[in-house]
């Protein structure tokens, strides 16, 4: 039998509707409008797209955006002195960066020069160490979007063996983290690791975050396993992701499709994210 798919399209609309009328009822009970910053470095095609992408969602849902769109060539120090403007703006409640970024420029003094309670990415080592200590903090998009995907499916976690294919800041760590977190046993693959089918086919729940086109086959795969793939890579003018779609669906009980699975989870993530940060900045329950 064929895997149900996990339709991140389809829970991302739902969810940013749930997101609409709470921005709604924030502005109308307390006056208060979600406010985001964008700073995009370059003219990079694909951060381009996700950038366009989040401006739209967010004025679909009522938060004010501002992007900046910026020069490659662009001096660490000025994009340091941007990210210190929002942060002082009272009407920003999230920031980011997109990233990748140009060489000239680090990313780890950019992250850190975002106000932590601001960092709607939750890339700043502030919010890292609070989703390791369990406290409260932004979630990384992606890993926190494949939570939502998971739980409003009503898939357990909980005792589930959660393997891991990428060891990434962004991805493959948090969302080990929040697997962990929700009582997974959890296992790290990466890019040493030596017969990663051996690890593969004991997952009850695989997430593939790699970024190397149908590296997951259908004989890696446990019968009825829970499949996630994150990777999105262009092959011949198409996006698939890391896992042989086709093959694997008649092997998983569930499969996240590319595009249309995970990617719209993390844009939808984000307008959740700075929702909270308005929220909590304004001391709303
Ligand atoms: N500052 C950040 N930079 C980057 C992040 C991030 O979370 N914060 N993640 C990625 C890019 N990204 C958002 O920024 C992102 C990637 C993919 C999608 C998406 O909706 N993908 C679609 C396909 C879209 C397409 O045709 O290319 C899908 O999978 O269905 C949204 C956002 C790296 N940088």
């Amino acid at each position: 039998m064929s895997a149900q798919i996990l339709d991140g399209k389809q829970l991302a609309a739902a969810l940013r509707e749930e997101i609409r009328r709470d921005v709604e009822e924030l502005r109308a009970k307390r006056g208060i409008v979600p406010g985001l910053a964008v700073l995009l470095v370059g003219d990079d095609p694909a951060s381009q797209s996700y950038v366009r992408g989040k401006q739209k969602a967010s004025t679909e849902v009522g938060i004010h955006s501002v992007v900046e769109r910026l020069p490659a060539d662009l001096s660490e120090q000025t994009l340091l002195e941007r990210i210190d403007h929002y942060n002082e703006d009272p009407s920003i409640h999230g920031i980011l960066v997109q990233l990748p970024l140009p060489p000239q420029i680090a990313e780890d003094r950019v992250i850190t020069r975002i106000s932590p309670g601001k960092d709607v990415d939750g890339f700043h080592p502030w919010n890292v160490g609070r989703l390791y200590s369990g406290g409260e903090g932004f979630v990384p998009c992606t890993p926190a979007g494949i939570l939502e995907m998971i739980r409003r499916n009503r898939i357990e976690i909980a005792g589930a063996h959660a393997v891991v294919v990428g060891r990434s800041g962004i991805v493959g760590k948090p969302v080990a983290q929040l697997l962990l977190r929700e009582n997974a046993t959890v296992t790290i693959c990466h890019s040493k690791t030596k017969d990663l089918g051996f690890y593969t086919k004991q997952a009850d729940i695989l997430v593939a975050a790699v970024g190397r086109p149908g590296l997951i086959t259908a004989d890696m795969i446990k019968p009825g396993a829970v499949v996630i793939d994150v990777g999105i890579n262009r092959v011949d003018g198409r996006l698939v992701g890391d896992v042989d779609f086709e093959a694997v669906k008649e092997r998983a009980g569930w499969i996240t499709p590319v595009p249309g699975g995970v990617g719209p989870m993390t844009i939808t993530m984000l307008l959740y994210n700075t929702l909270w940060s308005a929220k909590r900045m304004g001391n709303v329950q």
